[in-house]
Protein backbone atom coordinates (compact mmCIF):
# COMPACT_ATOMS: atom_id res chain seq x y z
CA UNK A 1 0.00 0.00 0.00
CA UNK A 2 1.59 3.73 -0.94
CA UNK A 3 0.29 6.74 0.24
CA UNK A 4 0.31 9.22 -3.14
CA UNK A 5 3.40 10.96 -3.68
CA UNK A 6 2.85 12.74 -7.67
CA UNK A 7 0.70 15.54 -7.65
CA UNK A 8 -0.81 18.24 -10.76
CA UNK A 9 -1.99 21.12 -10.98
CA UNK A 10 -5.76 20.93 -11.24
CA UNK A 11 -7.60 24.53 -12.09
CA UNK A 12 -10.63 25.32 -10.33
CA UNK A 13 -9.75 23.66 -7.33
CA UNK A 14 -8.05 24.53 -3.56
CA UNK A 15 -4.83 22.68 -3.56
CA UNK A 16 -2.79 21.85 -0.41
CA UNK A 17 0.34 19.96 -0.33
CA UNK A 18 2.16 18.38 2.38
CA UNK A 19 4.59 15.45 2.95
CA UNK A 20 3.14 14.22 -0.59
CA UNK A 21 0.23 14.54 0.83
CA UNK A 22 -2.17 16.23 -1.68
CA UNK A 23 -6.12 18.00 -1.06
CA UNK A 24 -7.48 19.52 -3.71
CA UNK A 25 -11.31 20.30 -2.24
CA UNK A 26 -13.71 21.68 -4.24
CA UNK A 27 -16.02 23.77 -3.11
CA UNK A 28 -19.27 22.20 -2.58
CA UNK A 29 -22.07 24.36 -1.89
CA UNK A 30 -25.28 23.77 0.01
CA UNK A 31 -27.96 23.17 -2.58
CA UNK A 32 -30.74 25.49 -0.91
CA UNK A 33 -28.90 28.96 -0.14
CA UNK A 34 -32.50 30.33 1.10
CA UNK A 35 -32.13 32.05 4.39
CA UNK A 36 -33.22 29.61 6.71
CA UNK A 37 -30.91 27.18 6.02
CA UNK A 38 -29.04 26.21 9.03
CA UNK A 39 -26.33 24.20 7.13
CA UNK A 40 -23.55 26.69 8.16
CA UNK A 41 -24.76 27.12 11.79
CA UNK A 42 -25.68 24.61 13.92
CA UNK A 43 -24.82 22.66 16.99
CA UNK A 44 -24.42 18.98 18.11
CA UNK A 45 -26.21 17.52 20.50
CA UNK A 46 -24.24 13.79 21.41
CA UNK A 47 -26.65 11.29 22.74
CA UNK A 48 -24.21 8.62 23.37
CA UNK A 49 -24.18 8.47 27.36
CA UNK A 50 -28.23 8.86 26.69
CA UNK A 51 -29.49 7.66 23.16
CA UNK A 52 -26.15 5.55 23.11
CA UNK A 53 -26.86 3.88 26.43
CA UNK A 54 -29.91 2.63 25.37
CA UNK A 55 -27.89 0.53 22.63
CA UNK A 56 -28.00 -3.27 22.67
CA UNK A 57 -24.52 -3.98 24.14
CA UNK A 58 -24.01 -0.90 26.50
CA UNK A 59 -23.08 -0.97 30.30
CA UNK A 60 -21.23 2.46 30.88
CA UNK A 61 -20.03 2.39 34.05
CA UNK A 62 -18.89 5.60 35.69
CA UNK A 63 -15.32 5.96 34.76
CA UNK A 64 -16.73 5.28 31.14
CA UNK A 65 -19.31 7.69 30.70
CA UNK A 66 -16.50 10.17 32.29
CA UNK A 67 -13.41 9.40 29.70
CA UNK A 68 -16.66 9.69 26.80
CA UNK A 69 -17.79 12.93 28.35
CA UNK A 70 -14.14 14.27 28.31
CA UNK A 71 -13.86 12.55 24.91
CA UNK A 72 -16.70 14.38 23.22
CA UNK A 73 -15.61 17.53 24.98
CA UNK A 74 -12.30 17.60 23.64
CA UNK A 75 -14.07 17.17 20.17
CA UNK A 76 -16.11 19.63 20.61
CA UNK A 77 -19.57 19.07 20.29
CA UNK A 78 -21.75 21.84 22.30
CA UNK A 79 -23.75 19.82 24.30
CA UNK A 80 -23.52 16.43 25.86
CA UNK A 81 -27.11 14.72 26.80
CA UNK A 82 -27.03 12.02 29.57
CA UNK A 83 -29.32 9.34 30.89
CA UNK A 84 -32.59 10.71 33.21
CA UNK A 85 -31.47 11.01 36.67
CA UNK A 86 -34.81 9.31 37.47
CA UNK A 87 -33.79 6.06 35.16
CA UNK A 88 -31.79 4.62 38.61
CA UNK A 89 -29.28 5.56 41.57
CA UNK A 90 -26.21 5.13 39.67
CA UNK A 91 -27.77 7.22 36.71
CA UNK A 92 -28.23 10.22 39.47
CA UNK A 93 -24.89 9.86 40.67
CA UNK A 94 -23.43 9.57 37.48
CA UNK A 95 -25.42 11.97 36.40
CA UNK A 96 -23.79 14.54 38.77
CA UNK A 97 -20.19 13.42 38.48
CA UNK A 98 -20.58 14.33 34.55
CA UNK A 99 -21.77 17.90 35.68
CA UNK A 100 -19.08 18.46 38.53
CA UNK A 101 -16.67 18.11 35.24
CA UNK A 102 -16.53 21.69 34.73
CA UNK A 103 -16.78 20.84 30.69
CA UNK A 104 -16.92 23.40 27.76
CA UNK A 105 -20.00 21.45 26.15
CA UNK A 106 -23.29 22.29 27.78
CA UNK A 107 -24.86 19.17 29.79
CA UNK A 108 -28.38 17.98 29.39
CA UNK A 109 -30.05 15.39 30.82
CA UNK A 110 -33.61 13.82 29.16
CA UNK A 111 -36.42 13.28 31.22
CA UNK A 112 -40.34 12.03 30.59
CA UNK A 113 -42.56 14.77 30.82
CA UNK A 114 -43.41 14.42 34.56
CA UNK A 115 -42.39 16.53 37.79
CA UNK A 116 -41.11 13.49 39.53
CA UNK A 117 -38.33 13.44 37.05
CA UNK A 118 -37.95 16.89 36.52
CA UNK A 119 -37.28 17.33 40.22
CA UNK A 120 -34.52 15.12 40.31
CA UNK A 121 -33.02 16.41 37.34
CA UNK A 122 -32.83 19.87 38.44
CA UNK A 123 -30.99 19.21 41.38
CA UNK A 124 -28.27 17.12 39.46
CA UNK A 125 -26.34 20.26 38.14
CA UNK A 126 -27.19 20.10 35.09
CA UNK A 127 -27.65 22.91 32.30
CA UNK A 128 -30.87 22.02 30.90
CA UNK A 129 -33.68 19.32 30.78
CA UNK A 130 -34.65 17.66 27.39
CA UNK A 131 -38.26 17.30 28.36
CA UNK A 132 -40.19 14.20 26.09
CA UNK A 133 -43.44 12.77 25.59
CA UNK A 134 -45.08 10.54 22.90
CA UNK A 135 -47.68 12.22 20.56
CA UNK A 136 -48.79 9.62 17.82
CA UNK A 137 -51.78 7.64 18.67
CA UNK A 138 -50.05 4.52 18.62
CA UNK A 139 -47.80 6.37 21.86
CA UNK A 140 -50.84 7.94 23.23
CA UNK A 141 -52.85 4.92 23.59
CA UNK A 142 -50.06 2.56 23.89
CA UNK A 143 -46.86 4.37 26.21
CA UNK A 144 -48.35 6.62 28.58
CA UNK A 145 -52.20 6.79 27.61
CA UNK A 146 -52.41 10.51 27.80
CA UNK A 147 -54.88 12.67 25.58
CA UNK A 148 -53.28 16.04 23.84
CA UNK A 149 -55.04 18.28 26.16
CA UNK A 150 -53.46 16.41 28.97
CA UNK A 151 -49.95 16.31 27.61
CA UNK A 152 -50.73 20.29 27.20
CA UNK A 153 -51.16 21.10 31.08
CA UNK A 154 -48.59 18.51 32.09
CA UNK A 155 -45.68 19.71 29.73
CA UNK A 156 -46.87 23.52 31.05
CA UNK A 157 -46.30 22.58 34.60
CA UNK A 158 -42.97 20.55 33.63
CA UNK A 159 -41.88 23.92 31.75
CA UNK A 160 -42.06 26.34 34.08
CA UNK A 161 -40.86 24.08 36.92
CA UNK A 162 -37.44 24.34 35.44
CA UNK A 163 -37.48 27.67 34.11
CA UNK A 164 -37.94 28.48 37.84
CA UNK A 165 -34.72 27.06 38.55
CA UNK A 166 -33.06 28.58 35.54
CA UNK A 167 -32.17 25.73 33.78
CA UNK A 168 -32.44 25.67 29.55
CA UNK A 169 -35.33 23.63 28.61
CA UNK A 170 -36.35 21.17 25.41
CA UNK A 171 -39.93 20.30 25.02
CA UNK A 172 -40.02 17.19 22.30
CA UNK A 173 -42.46 15.35 20.74
CA UNK A 174 -41.66 11.79 20.40
CA UNK A 175 -42.79 9.92 17.17
CA UNK A 176 -43.52 13.26 15.80
CA UNK A 177 -43.31 11.99 12.17
CA UNK A 178 -46.88 9.88 13.39
CA UNK A 179 -48.24 12.24 15.17
CA UNK A 180 -51.26 14.49 14.08
CA UNK A 181 -49.79 17.81 12.59
CA UNK A 182 -52.54 20.03 13.46
CA UNK A 183 -52.29 18.21 17.60
CA UNK A 184 -48.07 18.77 16.91
CA UNK A 185 -48.38 22.40 15.67
CA UNK A 186 -50.55 23.61 18.15
CA UNK A 187 -48.53 21.63 21.42
CA UNK A 188 -45.09 23.19 20.32
CA UNK A 189 -46.92 26.71 19.60
CA UNK A 190 -47.78 26.09 22.89
CA UNK A 191 -44.65 25.78 24.11
CA UNK A 192 -43.25 28.70 22.48
CA UNK A 193 -45.23 30.71 24.24
CA UNK A 194 -44.07 29.45 27.36
CA UNK A 195 -40.47 30.36 26.53
CA UNK A 196 -38.55 27.50 25.87
CA UNK A 197 -35.28 27.37 24.08
CA UNK A 198 -35.90 24.56 21.74
CA UNK A 199 -38.87 21.93 20.45
CA UNK A 200 -37.30 19.14 19.07
CA UNK A 201 -38.85 17.06 16.42
CA UNK A 202 -38.12 13.02 16.74
CA UNK A 203 -38.60 10.55 14.19
CA UNK A 204 -38.40 7.81 16.92
CA UNK A 205 -39.17 4.79 14.51
CA UNK A 206 -36.95 5.98 11.43
CA UNK A 207 -40.10 6.42 9.22
CA UNK A 208 -39.54 10.11 7.66
CA UNK A 209 -37.51 10.47 4.32
CA UNK A 210 -35.22 13.80 3.50
CA UNK A 211 -38.46 15.23 2.00
CA UNK A 212 -40.82 14.83 4.75
CA UNK A 213 -38.22 16.21 6.84
CA UNK A 214 -37.70 19.37 5.04
CA UNK A 215 -41.43 19.90 5.39
CA UNK A 216 -41.85 19.35 8.89
CA UNK A 217 -39.17 21.34 9.99
CA UNK A 218 -39.86 24.18 7.31
CA UNK A 219 -43.46 24.96 8.86
CA UNK A 220 -42.55 24.45 12.01
CA UNK A 221 -39.98 27.13 11.48
CA UNK A 222 -42.89 29.54 10.38
CA UNK A 223 -44.59 27.95 13.63
CA UNK A 224 -42.40 28.64 16.33
CA UNK A 225 -39.52 31.38 17.45
CA UNK A 226 -37.19 29.19 19.63
CA UNK A 227 -34.57 26.95 18.28
CA UNK A 228 -35.71 23.21 16.72
CA UNK A 229 -33.53 20.31 17.69
CA UNK A 230 -34.36 17.26 15.71
CA UNK A 231 -33.68 13.69 16.27
CA UNK A 232 -33.90 10.48 13.40
CA UNK A 233 -33.39 7.14 13.79
CA UNK A 234 -31.61 5.14 11.07
CA UNK A 235 -34.16 2.02 10.61
CA UNK A 236 -34.54 2.97 6.88
CA UNK A 237 -31.07 4.18 6.59
CA UNK A 238 -32.10 8.00 6.56
CA UNK A 239 -30.80 9.53 9.71
CA UNK A 240 -28.00 11.44 7.99
CA UNK A 241 -30.20 12.53 5.20
CA UNK A 242 -33.05 13.54 7.69
CA UNK A 243 -30.37 15.78 9.42
CA UNK A 244 -29.00 17.86 6.83
CA UNK A 245 -32.53 18.09 5.35
CA UNK A 246 -33.56 19.60 8.68
CA UNK A 247 -31.02 21.87 8.66
CA UNK A 248 -31.45 22.79 4.99
CA UNK A 249 -35.20 23.43 6.24
CA UNK A 250 -34.06 25.78 9.50
CA UNK A 251 -33.55 22.94 12.05
CA UNK A 252 -30.58 24.13 14.84
CA UNK A 253 -29.95 21.31 16.57
CA UNK A 254 -28.86 17.90 15.07
CA UNK A 255 -28.70 14.55 17.55
CA UNK A 256 -26.14 12.35 17.08
CA UNK A 257 -24.07 9.35 19.04
CA UNK A 258 -20.45 7.73 18.74
CA UNK A 259 -21.02 5.20 15.48
CA UNK A 260 -24.60 6.16 15.75
CA UNK A 261 -26.00 3.57 18.73
CA UNK A 262 -29.16 3.93 20.25
CA UNK A 263 -32.29 1.96 20.39
CA UNK A 264 -32.35 -1.11 17.99
CA UNK A 265 -29.66 -0.03 15.02
CA UNK A 266 -29.87 3.53 16.98
CA UNK A 267 -29.83 7.57 14.91
CA UNK A 268 -27.27 9.74 13.15
CA UNK A 269 -23.72 9.05 14.10
CA UNK A 270 -21.73 11.82 14.75
CA UNK A 271 -19.04 10.67 12.31
CA UNK A 272 -21.34 10.62 9.48
CA UNK A 273 -22.98 13.96 10.15
CA UNK A 274 -19.73 15.82 10.34
CA UNK A 275 -18.77 13.88 7.14
CA UNK A 276 -21.80 15.42 5.51
CA UNK A 277 -21.27 18.73 7.02
CA UNK A 278 -18.10 19.12 6.16
CA UNK A 279 -18.67 19.09 2.72
CA UNK A 280 -21.25 21.55 2.66
CA UNK A 281 -19.23 24.04 4.72
CA UNK A 282 -15.61 22.62 5.61
CA UNK A 283 -13.93 25.66 7.09
CA UNK A 284 -16.75 26.08 9.23
CA UNK A 285 -16.28 22.31 10.50
CA UNK A 286 -13.05 22.40 10.61
CA UNK A 287 -13.35 25.63 13.02
CA UNK A 288 -15.69 24.24 15.10
CA UNK A 289 -14.85 20.73 15.84
CA UNK A 290 -11.54 18.59 16.05
CA UNK A 291 -12.25 16.38 13.58
CA UNK A 292 -8.59 14.61 13.92
CA UNK A 293 -10.07 13.26 17.30
CA UNK A 294 -13.01 11.75 15.87
CA UNK A 295 -11.11 8.32 15.67
CA UNK A 296 -10.17 8.50 19.20
CA UNK A 297 -13.43 9.04 20.34
CA UNK A 298 -15.45 6.12 18.08
CA UNK A 299 -12.40 3.86 19.54
CA UNK A 300 -13.46 4.52 23.12
CA UNK A 301 -17.07 3.71 22.33
CA UNK A 302 -16.70 0.70 20.31
CA UNK A 303 -14.23 -0.45 22.98
CA UNK A 304 -16.97 0.36 25.40
CA UNK A 305 -19.56 -1.21 23.72
CA UNK A 306 -17.83 -4.50 22.39
CA UNK A 307 -18.37 -3.63 19.08
CA UNK A 308 -15.60 -2.98 15.99
CA UNK A 309 -15.85 0.09 14.29
CA UNK A 310 -17.67 -0.98 10.71
CA UNK A 311 -15.52 -1.40 7.91
CA UNK A 312 -17.26 1.08 6.23
CA UNK A 313 -17.64 3.75 8.64
CA UNK A 314 -17.85 7.19 7.50
CA UNK A 315 -14.37 8.75 7.92
CA UNK A 316 -12.59 6.02 9.99
CA UNK A 317 -13.45 2.97 8.47
CA UNK A 318 -10.56 0.70 7.43
CA UNK A 319 -10.57 1.72 4.02
CA UNK A 320 -12.93 4.61 3.51
CA UNK A 321 -9.71 6.53 2.21
CA UNK A 322 -8.30 3.11 0.03
CA UNK A 323 -8.40 3.01 -3.80
CA UNK A 324 -8.33 -0.05 -4.83
CA UNK A 325 -8.82 -0.61 -8.95
CA UNK A 326 -6.34 0.83 -11.82
CA UNK A 327 -8.68 3.95 -13.22
CA UNK A 328 -9.38 4.99 -9.72
CA UNK A 329 -5.74 4.82 -8.66
CA UNK A 330 -3.99 6.30 -11.40
CA UNK A 331 -6.75 9.39 -11.16
CA UNK A 332 -5.93 9.87 -7.37
CA UNK A 333 -2.28 9.91 -7.85
CA UNK A 334 -2.73 12.49 -9.57
CA UNK A 335 -5.25 14.50 -7.95
CA UNK A 336 -7.04 13.32 -4.55
CA UNK A 337 -10.01 14.92 -5.22
CA UNK A 338 -11.03 13.24 -8.25
CA UNK A 339 -12.57 10.32 -6.17
CA UNK A 340 -12.59 11.79 -2.95
CA UNK A 341 -14.82 14.34 -1.43
CA UNK A 342 -13.53 14.07 2.13
CA UNK A 343 -9.59 15.19 2.53
CA UNK A 344 -8.02 12.33 5.13
CA UNK A 345 -5.60 14.31 6.33
CA UNK A 346 -8.06 16.87 7.73
CA UNK A 347 -9.46 13.57 9.97
CA UNK A 348 -5.58 12.78 11.06
CA UNK A 349 -6.40 9.81 8.67
CA UNK A 350 -4.18 8.22 5.59
CA UNK A 351 -5.07 7.55 1.87
CA UNK A 352 -4.06 3.79 0.82
CA UNK A 353 -3.31 3.25 -2.77
CA UNK A 354 -4.03 -0.76 -2.33
CA UNK A 355 -1.68 -2.23 -5.15
CA UNK A 356 -1.15 -6.18 -5.27
CA UNK A 357 -4.72 -7.89 -6.74
CA UNK A 358 -6.07 -8.40 -10.51
CA UNK A 359 -7.54 -4.58 -10.63
CA UNK A 360 -4.27 -2.96 -10.24
CA UNK A 361 -2.67 -1.02 -12.84
CA UNK A 362 0.68 -0.10 -14.55
CA UNK A 363 0.08 3.74 -12.60
CA UNK A 364 -0.21 2.52 -9.11
CA UNK A 365 2.67 0.24 -9.53
CA UNK A 366 4.63 2.74 -10.85
CA UNK A 367 4.20 5.19 -7.82
CA UNK A 368 5.33 2.10 -5.67
CA UNK A 369 8.54 1.76 -7.78
CA UNK A 370 9.30 5.28 -7.08
CA UNK A 371 8.53 5.16 -3.50
CA UNK A 372 10.99 2.07 -3.20
CA UNK A 373 13.66 4.09 -5.46
CA UNK A 374 13.71 1.88 -8.33
CA UNK A 375 14.03 3.17 -11.70
CA UNK A 376 12.25 1.49 -13.71
CA UNK A 377 10.99 2.18 -17.64
CA UNK A 378 7.50 2.60 -18.60
CA UNK A 379 7.60 -0.73 -20.54
CA UNK A 380 9.35 -2.44 -17.20
CA UNK A 381 6.92 -1.29 -14.95
CA UNK A 382 4.39 -2.49 -17.65
CA UNK A 383 5.65 -6.14 -17.70
CA UNK A 384 6.06 -6.33 -13.77
CA UNK A 385 2.34 -5.20 -13.50
CA UNK A 386 1.41 -8.24 -15.81
CA UNK A 387 3.11 -11.00 -13.13
CA UNK A 388 1.47 -9.25 -10.18
CA UNK A 389 -2.18 -9.46 -12.11
CA UNK A 390 -0.78 -13.06 -13.00
CA UNK A 391 -0.32 -13.76 -9.70
CA UNK A 392 -2.81 -11.93 -8.00
CA UNK A 393 -5.50 -13.99 -10.09
CA UNK A 394 -4.60 -17.07 -7.65
CA UNK A 395 -4.46 -14.89 -4.63
CA UNK A 396 -4.07 -11.16 -3.71
CA UNK A 397 -0.99 -9.91 -2.78
CA UNK A 398 0.53 -8.45 0.15
CA UNK A 399 2.46 -5.05 0.18
CA UNK A 400 5.35 -6.77 1.34
CA UNK A 401 5.00 -9.72 -1.63
CA UNK A 402 4.51 -6.99 -3.98
CA UNK A 403 7.87 -5.13 -3.45
CA UNK A 404 9.81 -8.33 -2.70
CA UNK A 405 8.74 -8.84 -6.94
CA UNK A 406 9.56 -5.25 -7.59
CA UNK A 407 13.27 -5.64 -6.70
CA UNK A 408 14.06 -8.50 -7.93
CA UNK A 409 12.72 -7.75 -11.42
CA UNK A 410 14.87 -4.17 -10.63
CA UNK A 411 18.06 -6.43 -9.28
CA UNK A 412 17.19 -8.44 -12.61
CA UNK A 413 17.05 -6.21 -14.94
CA UNK A 414 19.49 -3.73 -13.74
CA UNK A 415 21.72 -7.13 -13.53
CA UNK A 416 21.42 -8.01 -17.12
CA UNK A 417 21.80 -4.30 -18.23
CA UNK A 418 25.17 -4.61 -16.39
CA UNK A 419 26.10 -8.04 -17.56
CA UNK A 420 25.43 -6.38 -21.09
CA UNK A 421 27.27 -3.98 -20.58
CA UNK A 422 30.47 -5.42 -19.59
C1 LIG B 1 -37.81 7.23 22.57
C2 LIG B 1 -36.98 7.28 23.77
O1 LIG B 1 -35.91 6.79 23.68
S1 LIG B 1 -37.48 8.09 25.12
C3 LIG B 1 -36.27 7.84 26.33
C4 LIG B 1 -36.26 6.47 26.89
N1 LIG B 1 -35.50 6.50 28.09
C5 LIG B 1 -35.80 5.78 29.15
O2 LIG B 1 -36.76 5.01 29.15
C6 LIG B 1 -34.93 5.98 30.34
C7 LIG B 1 -34.81 4.73 31.14
N2 LIG B 1 -36.07 4.37 31.69
C8 LIG B 1 -36.27 3.95 32.95
O3 LIG B 1 -35.37 3.80 33.72
C9 LIG B 1 -37.68 3.70 33.36
O4 LIG B 1 -38.46 3.41 32.22
C10 LIG B 1 -38.29 4.93 34.11
C11 LIG B 1 -37.54 5.15 35.41
C12 LIG B 1 -38.22 6.18 33.26
C13 LIG B 1 -39.75 4.61 34.42
O5 LIG B 1 -39.77 3.37 35.00
P1 LIG B 1 -41.14 2.70 35.56
O6 LIG B 1 -41.83 3.66 36.46
O7 LIG B 1 -40.75 1.38 36.12
O8 LIG B 1 -42.10 2.56 34.28
P2 LIG B 1 -41.95 1.74 32.94
O9 LIG B 1 -40.57 1.93 32.39
O10 LIG B 1 -42.38 0.33 33.09
O11 LIG B 1 -43.02 2.46 32.01
C14 LIG B 1 -42.87 3.79 31.60
C15 LIG B 1 -43.79 4.68 32.40
O12 LIG B 1 -43.58 6.03 31.97
C16 LIG B 1 -44.79 6.55 31.38
N3 LIG B 1 -44.34 7.39 30.28
C17 LIG B 1 -43.80 6.96 29.12
N4 LIG B 1 -43.40 8.00 28.42
C18 LIG B 1 -43.67 9.09 29.15
C19 LIG B 1 -43.45 10.44 28.92
N5 LIG B 1 -42.83 10.84 27.82
N6 LIG B 1 -43.83 11.33 29.86
C20 LIG B 1 -44.43 10.88 30.98
N7 LIG B 1 -44.63 9.59 31.27
C21 LIG B 1 -44.27 8.71 30.34
C22 LIG B 1 -45.58 5.33 30.99
O13 LIG B 1 -46.92 5.59 30.95
C23 LIG B 1 -45.24 4.39 32.14
O14 LIG B 1 -46.00 4.81 33.26
P3 LIG B 1 -46.78 3.77 34.25
O15 LIG B 1 -45.80 3.46 35.30
O16 LIG B 1 -47.91 4.58 34.75
O17 LIG B 1 -47.18 2.62 33.42
O1 LIG C 1 -36.23 13.55 23.09
C1 LIG C 1 -36.26 13.42 21.88
O2 LIG C 1 -36.44 14.35 21.11
C2 LIG C 1 -36.01 12.08 21.26
C3 LIG C 1 -36.34 10.93 22.13
C4 LIG C 1 -35.94 9.68 21.44
O3 LIG C 1 -34.90 9.12 21.71
C5 LIG C 1 -36.74 9.23 20.32
O4 LIG C 1 -37.87 9.69 20.16
O5 LIG C 1 -36.26 8.38 19.57
ZN1 LIG D 1 -34.14 8.05 19.99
Amino acid sequence: MTETKRLKKNDGTKEAVSNGKASQIPVVHPRYSDLISRVKNFSIIESTLREGEQFANAFFDQETKIKIAKALDEFGVEYIEITSPAASEQSRLDCIAICNLGLKAKILTHVRCHMDDARIAVETGVDGLDVVIGTSSFLREFSHGKDMDYIIKQATEVIKFIQSKGLEVRFSSEDSFRSDLVDLLNLYKTVDKLGVNRVGIADTVGCADPRQVYELVRTLRGVVSCDIETHFHNDTGCAIANAYAALEAGATHIDTSVLGIGERNGITPLGGLVARMYTADREGVMAKYKLDKLRDVENLVAEAVQIQVPFNNYITGYCAFTHKAGIHAKAILNNPSTYEILDPHDFGMTRYVSIGHRLTGWNAVKNRAQQLDLALSDAEIKEVTQQIKQLADIKPLGVEEVDTLLRKFHHEKTSSEKAEDD
